[in-house]
């Protein structure tokens, strides 16, 4: 059996990593810098784990069993054309945003959405921060593969369960995603801050309104504005993924994030203008990056 991990960034990576650990095949797919250090120096792994690793590393994708695909919901589309010149038996999105298990769909006949709370940040091209131990949820899409991929994840020691509403855990992460992410990464502030400073989260209310009314009429009965509270909380210290993105320049994932909600909403005639408004502000900052 050989894994393959598809973007073996920083969650990628880690995944790849813990997998590989447990003594299962696993070969990492990466481009750029990060490929060139993964396959001249390999793999360390710090925080919770202390490690470093020597790994099969490949800048285009190769024949494997089960594929976990771990690029920015951005790129799905891209790997999904890449990965159709290849042989395997399932693929297993554990990106954040919504979307990317329909694109893989069109492509692929089992797929299998994924939710993780693990995480992981990219110290330098080749060094891992492993930063939290989460669970993970997986449930099928398309075709019946999420046990086979939850049975790698269970040998390689991860938290996982199968579950048969992705599709609500799926939208759930995301109107999270949504109240939290692009109002950190506008205002520049960590996680916690945006329900202690009443301007801020006056503003997340209305985004988790949005977010909450597109979910009830989808049939998803969720309290976003006490559950994004909570997470802000729980989570006060962190700085978000888009936040980090925003720092360092990069491209976000607010069109697969807040312009979910836009998108639902538009066809279920739900109004989102906090939510477009998140988009054009976030997309606003991408654009005006030199
Ligand atoms: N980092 C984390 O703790 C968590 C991340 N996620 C989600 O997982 C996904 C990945 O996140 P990160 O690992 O943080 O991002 P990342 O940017 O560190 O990793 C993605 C990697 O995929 C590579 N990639 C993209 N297209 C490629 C291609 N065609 N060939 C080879 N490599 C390619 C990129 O170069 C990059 O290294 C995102 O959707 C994110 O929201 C979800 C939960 C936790
Ligand atoms: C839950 C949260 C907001 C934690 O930082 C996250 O998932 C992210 O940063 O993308």
């Amino acid at each position: 059996m050989t894994v393959m991990v598809f973007g073996a960034g920083a969650l990628g990576s880690l995944i790849g990593a813990l997998i590989l650990k447990s003594g299962q095949d696993v070969v990492f797919i990466a481009r750029g810098e990060q490929y060139r250090v993964l396959k001249e120096r390999g793999l360390k792994i710090s925080g919770l784990m202390d490690e470093e690793f020597e790994v099969e590393v490949y800048d285009r994708p190769v024949d494997a069993d089960l594929v976990f695909l771990t690029v920015k919901a951005y790129d799905t589309e891209k790997a999904a054309e890449l990965l159709r010149d290849v042989s395997f038996d399932g693929i297993c999105s554990l990106q954040n945003g919504v979307g990317n298990e329909d694109i893989l769909s069109g492509y692929f006949s089992a797929v299998v959405g994924g939710v993780t709370t693990y995480g992981a940040n990219l110290k330098e091209p080749g060094h891992v921060v492993y930063a939290g131990e989460g669970m993970t949820f997986l449930g099928d899409w398309k075709g019946n593969a999420a046990h086979n991929f939850a049975d790698v994840m269970e040998k390689a020691g991860m938290n996982v369960e199968v579950v048969g509403d992705i599709g609500k855990r799926i939208w759930e992460k995301a109107a999270i995603n949504a109240v939290i992410n692009p109002l950190t990464a506008i205002c520049r502030v960590r996680n916690g801050k945006i329900v202690e400073i009443p301007q801020i989260w006056t503003i997340a209310k209305k985004i988790a309104g949005e977010c909450e009314a597109i979910l009830g009429r989808m049939g998803f009965h969720v309290d976003v504005e006490n559950v994004a509270r909570d997470v802000a909380l729980r989570t006060s210290e962190n700085r978000s993924s888009m936040l980090q993105d925003v720092e360092k320049g990069k491209r976000t994932e607010v069109e697969f994030i807040n312009g979910a909600f836009v998108r639902k909403g538009r066809e279920l005639g739900i109004d989102a203008i906090y939510n477009e408004m998140m988009v054009n502000l976030v997309r606003g900052m991408e654009l005006g990056m030199d």
